[in-house]
């Protein structure tokens, strides 16, 4: 059954809401404030929220980033006497999905449900249905991806797919296809990256005999093999400008001329694009044809990176563990939960595959060990292991020393290590600390940098570059 909240501090105005709700077949409770409703959120979730605008303690609008911070798939309504089209524009602004003005007609309070409720059942649906191939997770950013996975492959216009390096973009493009109804026509794969515009004609348009030399015969392109299934173009911020053009025509016209032909092709393919660029900065600066721009934005799938849903990576360590281990001819593998401890406190920059590369790496040191622990990781996480035991989120306290704390040694004979790696650990980590903190005090100033740390520009710049850093950080 549909569980609504009210949260209106007019009690009057709860029981009459609460009576159409209840008569309608849904579960319905009422809290006075802003601060119950955040309270039995904690504990409860809701489908859809009616919010009064002017609560005793304040704008009901105030509320609304936690309330959907706690339940990220309950819908927001406005219910209120404000019709003042300021509040309006805020409202939405803030993400409600509609807004009702007091007294209110009980016909349009009803449709306003039917129509959330049910939208929800169809989502659900689809997603309960979908096909999730390798995609891993069971985070909310993860299954709000999913679902709106499962909505565009029942649709029929392009998709772009946006997100960080690793986040699973390839993935969710081969998923996509193989839940729509084209899965049993050929999905077609072009990574954009470095794809010269000579080549990228032939190859997306095809080619007739003696176009070019070397081109004998007539040869079909990539628009023309996917009629009827996927065109996935990987890196689509990368594709030449003369080719976006094209690809535009192609889309608008699903008809095409290959390279020195005279007839027209017929081509119905749909495209699926991904880019871990920013397009719209991209269009700004003229990097990007914005009439293109706005054709790829009718569906967007945005992947959350790794570090904003770390509840996903115990699962997809132990998804990607007993693969790994097998590949390296090793016995599987006990996890210590320190380890995955550890894993949940790093930032991921490279995101999955990142993380699957960590695993890869940590089962090498772990060969001749039944367990996996912390001192199989690479440096960099356990160091952020010691940062958080200190208490701090991202970098030492101001002038404590946390040199000595860096490097922990295992208790166990098989995993100590001999001294010089030992050694060269702890100046690797010490290294480490000592150059964030030299950026962080150099105010992207190489020679007040050289001048704080005794160092010659060449070698400041030499370990920079060793452990990834660079002056601008600051
Ligand atoms: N949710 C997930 N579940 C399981 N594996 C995943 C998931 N997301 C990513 N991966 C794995 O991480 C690696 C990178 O994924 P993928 O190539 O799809 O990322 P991407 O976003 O396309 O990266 P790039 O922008 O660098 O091309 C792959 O090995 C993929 O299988």
């Amino acid at each position: 059954m549909g569980k609504i909240l009210l949260i209106d501090d007019d009690p009057f105005q709860c029981a009459a809401v609460e009576s159409i709700i209840k008569k309608m077949g849904y579960d319905c409770h009422c809290v006075y404030s802003g601060i119950e409703g955040l309270t039995l959120l904690r504990s409860s979730h809701f489908d859809i929220i009616f919010l009064d605008l002017n609560l005793h303690e304040g704008s009901g609008l105030s509320h609304i980033p936690r309330l959907t911070e706690l339940d990220p798939d309950v819908d927001i309504v406005m219910l209120t006497g404000e019709s003042d089209t300021d509040c309006i524009s805020q409202a939405f602004a803030a993400g409600v999905k509609d807004y009702l003005v007091k007294p209110i007609k009980e016909d349009r309070f009803r449709q306003v449900i039917q129509n959330l409720m049910q939208q929800k059942t169809v989502q659900k649906e689809q997603t309960d249905t979908l096909v999730r191939d390798e995609i891993i997770g069971d985070s909310t950013a993860l299954n709000q991806c999913l679902e709106r996975l499962a909505i565009s492959a029942k649709g029929t216009g392009n998709v772009l797919i946006t997100g960080e390096t690793g986040t699973g973009k390839e993935l969710f493009a081969r998923a996509l296809h193989n839940n729509s109804d084209r899965k049993d026509k050929r999905y077609i794969v072009v990574d954009c990256t470095n794809l010269p515009s000579t080549l990228a004609e032939s190859l997306l348009f095809g080619h007739a005999k003696g176009s070019f030399t070397g081109a004998d015969q007539d040869r079909k392109g990539l628009f023309h093999l996917a009629h009827g299934g996927t065109l996935f173009l990987d890196e689509i911020g990368d594709l030449d400008l003369g080719i976006q053009k094209s690809l535009l025509r192609v889309l608008q016209e699903k008809t095409f001329r290959p390279l020195s032909s005279s007839k027209e092709v017929y081509s119905d393919f749909r495209l699926v694009a991904a880019t871990n660029r920013n397009l719209e900065e991209m269009v700004a600066r003229g990097e990007f044809r914005s009439d293109l721009y706005y054709r790829l934005q009718s569906f967007i799938i945005e992947l959350p990176p790794l570090r904003e849903r770390n509840g996903d990576i115990e699962m997809l360590t132990r998804h990607y563990l007993p693969t790994l281990c097998k590949e390296n001819g090793m016995e599987e593998k006990e996890v210590d939960p320190q380890f995955v401890e550890t894993l949940r406190l790093y930032d991921w920059p490279g995101n999955v595959r990142e993380l699957v590369n960590v695993l890869h790496v940590s089962l090498q040191k772990a060969r001749f060990s039944k367990y996996l622990n912390i001192y199989h990781l690479p440096q960099q996480l356990r160091m952020r292991r010691v940062f958080q035991d200190m208490g701090e989120n991202d970098e030492p306290q101001q002038g404590v020393n946390v040199v000595p704390g860096l490097y922990s040694l295992p208790m166990t004979p098989e995993e100590f290590p001999i001294m010089k790696t030992a050694r060269q650990e702890a100046v690797d980590a010490m290294e480490q600390v000592y150059l964030q903190r030299l950026v962080q005090l150099s105010d992207s100033s190489i020679s007040t940098a050289c001048k704080l740390s005794g160092l010659s520009r060449a070698r400041l710049y030499e370990l920079l570059s060793k452990h990834n850093l660079s002056l601008k950080n600051n």
